[in-house]
């Protein structure tokens, strides 16, 4: 049964028993560009404990530089990049690693600049992603787009993430590339969060965008880089051996069951849902013990508040 995070006494014993703090960040410690109730605070309580302090998110949107700029405008500072852990970046390390995609092969690209960066970043040319030239501002559709059309030989994988700028030739290319070769080219999925937490709604998540050309193409993703795959767990470990020794040395929080939750469990650590994304208490109180958190509470910046 998971334990509901409302005294001093609870926040004070939490804090001591964990070294390594993993933090999602959408719906966590933000909605959209709206930072939550005292987070600064709250990870600033962490490092002054010596607390290890690290953030994985399912949001291809930005970069991890990206990351570290938008964490810098909410006054969250001192984090370096190398704490920030993004789907954009495991989906690239994916291609160039895993999947061993020559350098001189191309990526198509449906997602947004976090994911073209991250790319470029280990040497890889993309296309479509944020191309202007795919913006369709009261255009009709014409089915002869050149970009439609004349499918680039060079693309060896499609990488499908979160866009804000979804529309109907971004996907219908999309799905060219599925099909091209007999369905042969990679197709590899940044995360599968159905949808994406804003203030006081939710909206379309990635997974709901990579859906629409896997239904199309009757094609599932190879492979899918982002939380709940340990891929970026098993980076963090590496980087973190206190964490790798002994898992239950880290806590990892979240507002989603079946990404950071189980994210988090699957690598062995403790866990932490807060209620200011996905999910609500009934949710909580509906998984079954092998599945509930560890803890749950109403937001991040609880610790931060009960602490005092
Ligand atoms: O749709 C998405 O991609 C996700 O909802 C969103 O980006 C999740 O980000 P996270 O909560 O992992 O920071
Ligand atoms: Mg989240």
């Amino acid at each position: 049964m998971s334990q509901k995070i409302t005294t001093k006494e609870q926040v004070l014993s939490l804090i001591d028993s964990y070294d390594y703090f993993l933090f999602d960040c959408d719906g966590v410690l933000w909605l959209g560009d709206h930072l939550l109730p005292h987070v600064p605070e709250t990870l600033d309580l962490l490092k002054e404990k010596n607390k290890t302090v690290i953030f994985v998110t399912n949001n291809s949107t930005k970069s991890r530089d990206d990351y570290l700029g938008k964490f810098k405008k909410l006054g969250i500072d001192g984090i370096t990049k190398d704490e920030v852990f993004g789907s954009s970046y495991a989906s690239a390390v994916y291609i160039d690693k895993i999947l061993k995609l020559p350098k001189d092969k191309k990526v198509w690209v449906l997602g947004e600049e976090g994911i073209e960066k991250e790319l470029k970043e280990l040497g890889y040319t993309t296309i479509g992603g944020s191309d202007p030239s795919l913006v369709q501002h009261g255009v009709t559709f014409d089915p002869d787009h050149p970009l439609l059309v004349n499918l680039d030989e060079d693309v060896g994988a499609v990488l499908a993430g979160l866009t804000l700028n979804l529309n109907y030739l971004k996907l219908s290319i999309t799905m060219q590339y599925l099909l091209k070769d007999n369905k042969s080219l990679p197709f590899i999925a940044t995360n599968i969060d159905s949808t994406f937490p804003s203030k006081g709604k939710l909206l379309i998540g990635a997974g709901s965008i990579i859906e629409t050309v896997a239904f199309a193409s009757g094609r599932q993703p190879d492979a899918v880089c982002g939380k709940p795959n340990q891929s970026m767990m098993n980076s963090i470990k590496a980087d973190n051996p206190g964490l790798q020794t002994n898992p239950k040395r880290g806590l990892m929080i979240g507002d989603r069951l079946n990404t950071d939750m189980k994210f988090g469990r699957d690598g062995g650590l403790d866990t932490l849902l807060v209620l200011t994304g996905i999910e609500t208490e009934a949710n909580v109180h509906s998984q079954a013990k092998e599945v509930a958190p560890t803890f749950y509470a109403d937001k991040l910046g609880d610790l931060y508040e009960l602490s005092k």
